[in-house]
């Protein structure tokens, strides 16, 4: 087993990533502190739930937990504010209070959704997350982001909320749908281009084996993307400034998300889009080179994610944008890169060179 560390002083919490983690919860769970008795609210979706339920009914069997399991629909469209009022009740009547445990069991959705149900409910439950998509085992699960969409935009009810753990057990990507791989895998591309140009040529390296889902280069791609993702959120947990970088490829791919209507796109999908459109920005704006965009869309292509928009008008897009988090004083604040590796936040783009850009993407 590997671990990562998430240094934020009383909110400290370790990543554990290893194959067949599911098997020791009880005593994960016990290692945490909890004691015999605590209720526990575990949230999931229908998918996730027919997948491993019966192996997370036995593993908390096994404890001296209260336990409950919810299933909420799958998909993006479950992120949503009519979808806390029912886990409120849920939680309400099972009698969840402070000294007991939410666990959040699934992807991107659940993670996020679970996690703000446990940051809101009585202001405050502990929880922990299980992540079993690769996009979340690399993201989602790490750095306290909770949130629920709404109409207007992506995340826009959320608080900053961290887990007491994040449990990686690398054996449930086996029953992933490729689709959801692809998706993980443009976070992923994420990392290199934001932080770590060693990381990005590795990705390149070992494209064939990452989409096989070889387990060892998995592992290697998974810890590093934690590294990464706690290493910036440690030196900025709440998005004063440095953590913006993570939303590399967000501002487009956010607007897409929405536009389209929750749940047509997958969020790595519209992320590679806009990871795309950033890039083409950063060589209008003479900070990088052709080889340099050259090479990100060489690896988005070998990871099999999309680069081009459908069904979208161009104005829709560009006055979504500006109803980005990232807006400050009426400017949208958009992360370039200067080199693979290495990004800075620009504001001040011109409508007229995104148009331009967003243009060459439109179908
Ligand atoms: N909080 C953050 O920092 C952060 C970071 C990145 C993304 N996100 C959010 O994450 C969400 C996307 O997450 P996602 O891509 O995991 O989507 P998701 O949670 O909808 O999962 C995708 C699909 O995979 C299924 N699934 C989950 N685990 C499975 C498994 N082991 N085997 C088979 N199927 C499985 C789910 O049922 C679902 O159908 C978006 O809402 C995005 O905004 C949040
Ligand atoms: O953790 C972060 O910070 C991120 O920006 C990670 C993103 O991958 C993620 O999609 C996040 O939910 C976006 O946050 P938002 O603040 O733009 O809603
Ligand atoms: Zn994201």
């Amino acid at each position: 087993m590997e671990l990562v560390g998430v240094d934020l002083e009383e909110r400290s919490y370790e990543i554990k990533i290893g194959a067949g983690l599911l098997a020791n919860l009880g005593q994960s769970l016990i290692d945490l502190d909890i004691k015999a008795g605590t209720k526990i609210l575990i949230i999931t979706d229908k998918r996730v739930n027919d997948l491993y339920g019966s192996e997370i009914n036995q593993r908390l069997e096994e404890t001296d937990f209260e336990f409950k399991i919810i299933v909420v629909p799958e998909g993006e469209k479950s992120k949503s504010l009519n979808m806390t009022k029912v886990l409120y009740d849920e939680a309400v009547d099972f009698g969840l209070d402070r000294s007991s445990l939410i666990i959040a069991f699934g992807g991107g959705v659940i993670g996020d959704l679970a996690g703000f149900i446990a940051a809101t409910y009585m202001r405050g439950v502990p929880f922990i997350q299980i992540p079993t998509t690769l996009l979340a085992q690399v993201d989602s699960s790490v750095g306290g982001k909770t949130a629920v969409n709404h109409e207007a935009g992506k995340n826009l009810i959320g608080a900053f909320y961290q887990p007491e753990l994040v449990l990686i057990d690398l054996e449930v990507l086996n029953t992933l749908d490729q689709r959801d791989v692809r998706s993980g895998l443009a976070e992923v591309i994420k990392y290199g281009v934001i932080w770590d140009k060693e990381f990005f040529n590795y990705l390149q390296a070992n494209h064939k084996e990452i989409k096989e889902l070889d387990l060892d280069v998995l592992a290697k791609v998974i810890q590093r993307s934690c590294q990464i993702k706690a290493e910036v959120v440690a030196k900025d947990e709440k998005e004063l400034g440095l953590r913006a970088i993570l939303n590399y490829g967000h501002t487009i791919g956010h607007a897409i998300e929405a536009l389209a209507g929750y749940g047509e796109y997958r969020h790595g999908e519209a992320v590679a889009i806009g990871m795309i459109s950033a890039m083409e920005l950063a060589y209008k704006l003479d900070m990088v080179t052709k080889e340099e965009v050259e090479a990100q869309t060489e690896l988005i292509n070998n990871f099999g994610l999309p680069t081009t928009i459908n069904k979208l008008r161009l104005d829709q897009i560009i006055s979504k944008t500006k109803q980005d988090k990232k807006v400050k004083d009426g400017e949208v604040n958009f992360i370039l890169p200067n080199s693979i590796g290495e990004v800075e936040i620009v504001s001040g783009v011109k409508n007229e060179v995104l148009t331009e850009v967003l243009a060459k993407q439109l179908r």
